[in-house]
């Protein structure tokens, strides 16, 4: 298949004080999260000025990527500025027939992967004739370019005697039921990561666990949540945790409030040393893996990965559905 541009596909995030609510909005619109649960989020948000590392860290990113590519870079956002549909419409003013897509998310589930094909189907009608085709990279959480920078970072703050916790996004329980082609490939891709990256930095005991909850009390979600799970292990007489968070490529606002200053700070309550371990952000490692992925798709090129679940590149019609949404 041949491209003529390349597009990453992000979450967005807000850029000021006045962004953080309609994004917030835009992120829950018809999802049931509860109006406290936003409002506390909107706090997290305006500890940091009401701006979300993720733009930054995207624009970093791209600009990274670019020279490793033969393809002219474009950006587009699901919940906030540049938004998809906006950038679709440049990229038809620009001549851009088909573009390969990588979405900031190395995992299957709703959220991470089927709600991209969503939103692009949207962009596109939105956009109307001549809106560019664009197609899905892999999910890739068995890449080496996405698993050593892990490694390396668990490596550089390991003591001996401490426990090994990975973290990813909670999602609703029914959402990993129906992830992947099998159901709960959100889990068992995890699970494989966290392998991966235990194996690679010669660490034999390890635990996944979940942060950012999200939704009404009542829908199941992910458990343990890593501040229980904190105190678990403090009863059980750990007293040093290194907590890699393998659910997200850049440190943005899930990491730098959920675990930096929530999780953080749960484990100095509890007297626990607490490190945790950089996400791949702009390793040359990671950089290289996107230009590889790209590869694939234009050349044939073989796939390196170092995991044994399937993957593929057309995610079929059932694979991770939107959730059915009660009307209440
Ligand atoms: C699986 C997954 C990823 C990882 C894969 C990926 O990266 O895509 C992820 C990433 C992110 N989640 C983010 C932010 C938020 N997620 C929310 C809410 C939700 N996340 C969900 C899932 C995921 N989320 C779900 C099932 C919900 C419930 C609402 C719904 O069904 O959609 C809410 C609403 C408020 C709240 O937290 O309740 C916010 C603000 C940011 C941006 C951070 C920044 O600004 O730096 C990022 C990268
Ligand atoms: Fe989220």
């Amino acid at each position: 298949m041949s491209y003529d541009a390349f597009l990453l596909l992000s979450f967005g995030g807000p850029e000021g004080p006045d962004d953080v609510m309609p994004f917030l909005e835009n992120v829950t619109r018809g999802r049931g999260v509860p109006r406290e649960r936003l409002l506390a989020v909107a706090e997290h948000y305006r500890h940091f000025g009401g701006v979300s590392p993720i733009n930054e860290q995207n624009r970093a990113l791209l600009a990274a990527v670019e020279p490793a590519l033969d393809l002219p870079v474009y950006w587009g956002n699901r919940n906030w500025h540049p938004f998809l549909a906006d950038t679709l419409r440049r990229m038809r003013d620009d001549g851009v027939r088909r573009a390969i897509g990588l979405a900031t998310s190395a995992y299957s589930s709703y959220s991470a992967c089927r709600q991209y094909w969503e939103d692009i189907d949207r962009a596109r009608a939105e956009v109307g004739e001549g809106a560019p085709e664009v197609d899905k990279i892999r999910h890739f959480h068995d890449h080496p370019g996405f698993v050593e920078p892990f490694v390396d970072g668990v490596k550089a703050v390991w003591t001996p005697g401490a426990r090994l916790v990975f973290t990813a996004h909670s999602i609703p329980t029914s959402m990993d039921e129906s992830s992947g082609p099998e159901g709960h490939r959100y889990t068992a891709q995890l699970r494989e990561t966290a392998g991966l990256v235990a194996a690679g930095a010669g660490v034999a005991e390890w635990d996944l666990v979940w942060q950012s909850r999200s939704g009404p009390p009542h829908v199941p979600w992910l458990e343990p949540d890593i501040n229980d799970h904190l105190e678990a292990l403090a009863a059980g007489g750990v007293s040093a945790v290194v907590a890699a968070p393998i659910g997200f490529v850049s440190d943005h606002l899930e990491v730098i409030w959920d675990l930096d200053n929530e999780a953080a700070e749960t484990a100095e309550k509890l007297g626990l040393r607490w490190d945790r371990v950089p996400t791949p952000g702009t390793d040359p490692r990671f950089v290289r893996m996107i230009a590889e992925l790209v590869a694939e798709r234009t050349d044939g090129a073989p796939r390196r990965r170092c995991g044994t679940l399937p993957v593929w590149d057309a995610c079929q019609p059932g694979c991770c559905p939107a959730p059915v949404r009660k009307r209440t």
